[in-house]
């Protein structure tokens, strides 16, 4: 993206809080689609809302847009400002759908000059603002092509410059990248963080794919069935998931249960460093298979053995299943260049600082920072 890129205005513009409080939605006579909750997203950040299907993500992204409203006492802020009862024209957001949602019979510029006609902007500033907007989402020279011409990549930046073309004060985007193949997703997704982050415009992602969540939001919130399971920063919900939910929608993690034996957590197959946990008392620790290392069985420390029962090239790394006499297997991932085979033994060390415990347990009653 070329530094001479402008955007009038939107750059100038005080980017924008936006507050639920206590915003509960219940379709029909079912149960809530979403239960009450409160949530902020600071000014010009970008919040990810992650989780499973169904969990009420976009729900949650509808009731900011003013495409659902919230059931009674539910209040929804922009700024200062109550916006609960204005529809989606009178909130000044710009919306990307998973699907596109381009006018088919018109052409790129059209598309994204669409908003920019309906509120009488002249032809010659029309046409220096599709410019613009096609060079910030990297489609210049394109503004002559017809929709139908576009590949799926194409279509979703034409989309993109559409929403952004009325200077929208938020930016709503819904499962934006699940349509595309894999590698363009990637690198649509590095320009939509650099684009965010240089217009500082304050926005909210839809996602189920954990990566995509962690890659473009400054905070992610995880919903389960309808609540908010956790918000924090990516590494906040990746290396101190508040609860099982989290900590097994993210990535993958690993459990031993075992007791406390001067300052490690002992089980039949070894142990891992624990400086919190107290002599017999009973604790699961839970670690992730990228921070196991692998070591030789004969090198003094090695704190866990195992037997391989099964690996998985899988060409950056290998996956190992290890059986350490547990009821699962752990998982191992390593960078290591190394070929292992089933039924062989092996050594694995977890650092200290890689192994996690939820919070509140099995201290009851114990403060989570
Ligand atoms: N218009 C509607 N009428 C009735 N039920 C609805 C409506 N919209 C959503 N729901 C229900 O509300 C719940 C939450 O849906 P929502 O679309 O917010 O989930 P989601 O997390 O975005 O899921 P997905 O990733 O599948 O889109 C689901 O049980 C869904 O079936």
């Amino acid at each position: 993206m070329s530094s001479s890129t402008s955007f009038s205005n939107t750059t100038a513009l005080k980017p924008l809080s936006i507050k639920l409080v206590q915003c509960s939605k219940t379709f029909g006579n079912g149960a809530p689609a979403l239960e009450p909750i409160d949530l902020e997203i600071h000014p010009g950040e970008t919040l990810v809302l992650l989780g499973p299907s169904g969990c009420g993500k976009t729900t949650t992204l509808r009731l900011i847009a003013g495409l659902e409203f919230p059931d009674a006492g539910g209040r929804v802020l922009f700024g200062d400002e109550d916006v609960t009862d204005l529809p989606i024209e009178k909130r000044g957001v710009g919306m990307v759908f998973q699907n596109y949602a381009l006018f088919p019979n018109m052409t790129v510029g059209e598309n994204i000059a669409y908003g920019l006609k309906i509120r009488k902007m002249a032809p010659a500033e029309r046409l220096a603002k599709i410019d613009t907007l096609l060079e910030m989402v990297h489609l210049q020279g394109l503004s002559h092509r017809r929709i139908d011409q576009l590949s799926g990549g194409q279509k979703q930046r034409v989309a993109l410059a559409r929403a952004l073309a009325v200077e929208p004060k938020v930016l709503l985007l819904d499962e934006p990248l699940t349509a595309l193949d894999a590698k363009l997703r990637e690198t649509l997704r590095a320009d939509l963080n650099q684009l965010l982050r240089k217009l500082g415009i304050t926005a909210i992602y839809v996602t189920h794919d954990q990566g995509e969540a962690m890659a473009l939001g400054d905070r992610v919130v995880v919903m389960e069935r309808g609540k908010i399971a956790q918000i924090g920063s990516p590494q906040d919900i990746y290396y101190r998931p508040v609860n099982n939910f989290v900590a097994d929608f993210i990535g993958t993690m690993n459990r031993v249960t075992g007791v406390g034996r001067a300052g490690q957590l002992s089980f039949s197959a070894g142990a891992v460093p624990m400086a919190a946990v107290k002599d017999n008392q009973t604790m699961t620790a839970m670690f992730r298979p990228e921070d196991v290392d692998i070591v030789p069985l004969e090198t003094v420390g090695a704190e866990i053995f195992g037997d391989v029962m099964s690996t998985f090239f899988m060409g950056d790394r290998t996956r190992l299943l290890v059986d350490i006499g547990g009821e699962m297997p752990i998982i191992v991932e390593t960078r290591r260049r190394g070929v292992w085979h089933a039924g062989e033994r092996i050594g694995l060390r977890v650092p200290e600082q890689a192994v996690m415990q939820l919070p509140g347990k099995p201290w009851e009653g114990e403060e989570r920072a």
